[in-house]
């Protein structure tokens, strides 16, 4: 199944090779802060990673991923609004072609240039594969990248592009804690929802944190500098790499803060 963001191939077209698109859990969606309901219940967020569970970084041609080994409890997600102890596979992020876009959530239909995905899988399941068709099998963390100030905690990771441009290229990415990646304030609006690519699996519990992280419009440029084409291939730049929002369908967005 060939898919990616362009006209022929884009989330437009996805339904027709993976019908879920329509489904009744889909991701992203529209956050509206005035609509969502502070519930008192939700835990504190509890992220414990560990910098040498890092492996490496991929273009996968669709974004790039950083991955962690995943064969024990040493970079874990608990608390907030899943039960039990998710384990962290990887991260990515999704972006835009200019900073008027790029974010997969936005907030009162503002957009953001960037969005950092932080994916866990529940370890009541073997691995990730067996949990990705769970309905509580996934827990993914949102973060937005707003312009301003240049990030520093994002420049081992943007210096790691130059080797991997084309996709299928990766290299070795080891001793990263991507805690350093999250804001201050771990405040978030929590709701049943999917994987924001193809197979759009509805097995994602969202934990989308209020509070962006900053990006300068020069580090925007790294993100844009990678393709989506492999070696040999004429050359796609790899920008607007995000699917638009998806309709609630009756779901409600819960909010850790008042
Ligand atoms: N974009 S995302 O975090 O929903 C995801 C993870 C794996 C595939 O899609
Ligand atoms: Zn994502």
């Amino acid at each position: 199944h060939a898919w990616g963001y362009g006209a022929q191939d884009g989330p437009e077209m996805w339904a027709e090779s993976f019908p879920i698109a329509n489904g009744p859990r889909q991701s992203p969606i529209d956050i509206v802060p005035t609509q969502a309901q502070h519930d008192p219940s939700l835990k504190q967020l509890k992220l414990k990673y560990d910098p040498a569970t890092a492996k490496g970084i991929l273009n996968n041609g669709h974004s790039f991923q950083v991955d962690f080994t995943d064969d024990d409890n040493s970079s874990t997600l608990a608390g907030g609004p899943v039960t039990g102890i998710y384990r962290l596979r990887q991260f990515h992020f999704h972006w835009g072609s200019s900073d008027d876009k790029g974010s997969e959530h936005t907030i009162a239909g503002t957009k953001f240039p960037c969005e950092l995905h932080l994916v866990h899988w529940n370890t009541k399941y073997p691995n990730f594969g067996e949990a990705a068709n769970k309905p509580d099998g996934l827990a993914v963390v949102g973060v937005f990248l707003k312009t301003g100030s240049a990030n520093p905690r994002l420049q081992k990771v943007l210096d790691a592009l130059d080797d991997i441009r084309s996709k299928g290229r990766q290299t070795t990415f080891s001793n990263f804690d991507p805690k350093t990646l999250l804001p201050a304030s771990l405040d978030f609006w929590t709701y049943e929802g999917s994987l924001t690519t193809p197979p759009l699996l509805e097995s994602v519990t969202w934990i989308v944190l209020k509070d962006p992280i900053s990006v300068s419009p020069a580090q925007m440029a790294k993100f844009r500098s990678l393709l989506f084409t492999s070696e040999g291939e004429a050359p796609c730049c790899m920008v607007d790499n995000f699917r638009p929002p998806q309709p609630l369908k009756g779901r409600k967005v819960r909010a850790s803060f008042k």
